[in-house]
């Protein structure tokens, strides 16, 4: 990293300081709905999604920040909620917002509490061609996959040599055109949906039932700007590592991150 790099990476870290300071401070600032990314923010990104563990400040920060009666906690993910719900092991009463959106639960007492999603026939004959459509895209080519979720499938290629990578993306991207639907171009993935959820959508459904006055939400991927899009000044919007964002803050990477979320939901107001 040269001089002037580092030096703009420790202003983001003493401004997302500053910002969280005040948040804890400032009691009039609630109910406070805490959103939170997964992949990438919670859990550092690895080449297998079964293999993604949330770093251990993350966990301490979540469990601080369940028990307070001001404060709502929601995960917000790409993965299915069932498997946001096995990855995350979130506290009890954790709201889930799975599938960028489209789908939804909560960590209750006794696990997952949650709607499945119910296609329409043609939705899941849809689902049917962008699985098998991917599977062709994927096939024989080392380090590119395709995972299936209940309402889209994703080609990986974080595995992948690079130009392997950019073909078979471009191969999914023209796809989901093919068969007239939206694709998320995410980090080494390339999502097709049958569902049009985003989720903005999903966080402004969430501060409207749930009454809050201010959202903090913090995410890494390019999923994650329709989440800050839909977010406003009062609110606290905070980038995970580099890349253009609509975010107002910034931190350097999940690790960094986890450890300021922790020190702030330490330092909350009682
Ligand atoms: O919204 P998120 O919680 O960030 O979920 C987005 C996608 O996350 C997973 O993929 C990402 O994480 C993987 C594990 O670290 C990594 O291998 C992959 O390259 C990342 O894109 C998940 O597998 C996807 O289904 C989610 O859409």
């Amino acid at each position: 990293m040269s001089t002037n790099e580092t030096g703009a990476s420790q202003q983001a870290a003493d401004e997302l300081e500053v910002a969280l300071a005040d948040l804890a401070r400032d009691t009039t600032r609630r109910p406070l709905l805490v959103a939170l990314d997964f992949d990438g923010t919670l859990a550092p990104l690895v080449d297998d999604p079964d293999q993604s563990r949330m770093l251990a400040p993350a966990t301490a920060a979540l469990a601080r920040l369940a028990t307070r009666s001001d404060v709502r906690l929601a995960l917000v993910s790409g993965r299915s909620v069932a498997d946001l719900h096995r990855q995350a092991q979130a506290p009890e009463g954790t709201l889930l917002v799975g599938s960028h959106g489209g789908e939804r639960g909560r960590v209750g007492e006794f696990g997952l509490e949650r709607e499945p999603i119910r296609l329409e026939p043609e939705q899941a004959d849809l689902l049917t061609r962008i699985g098998a459509g991917l599977t062709t895209v994927a096939r024989g080519r080392d380090g590119v996959w395709v995972q299936h979720k209940p309402a889209a499938a994703v080609l990986h290629t974080r595995m992948a040599a690079a130009a392997d990578a950019d073909l078979a993306t471009a191969q999914a991207l023209a796809l989901a055109g093919s068969l007239g639907v939206d694709a998320l171009h995410g980090k080494d993935v390339v999502e097709v949906a049958v569902l049009r959820a985003t989720k903005g959508m999903a966080l402004q459904a969430l501060r409207a039932e749930l009454g809050s006055v201010v959202v903090l939400y913090a995410g890494d991927d390019t999923t994650d700007e329709r989440a800050f899009a839909a977010l406003t000044d009062a609110d606290v919007t905070i980038k995970i590592g580099p890349g253009e964002t609509l975010a107002r803050l910034r931190s350097a990477d999940p690790q960094a991150f986890c450890e300021q979320l922790a020190r702030w939901a330490d330092a909350l107001a009682p």
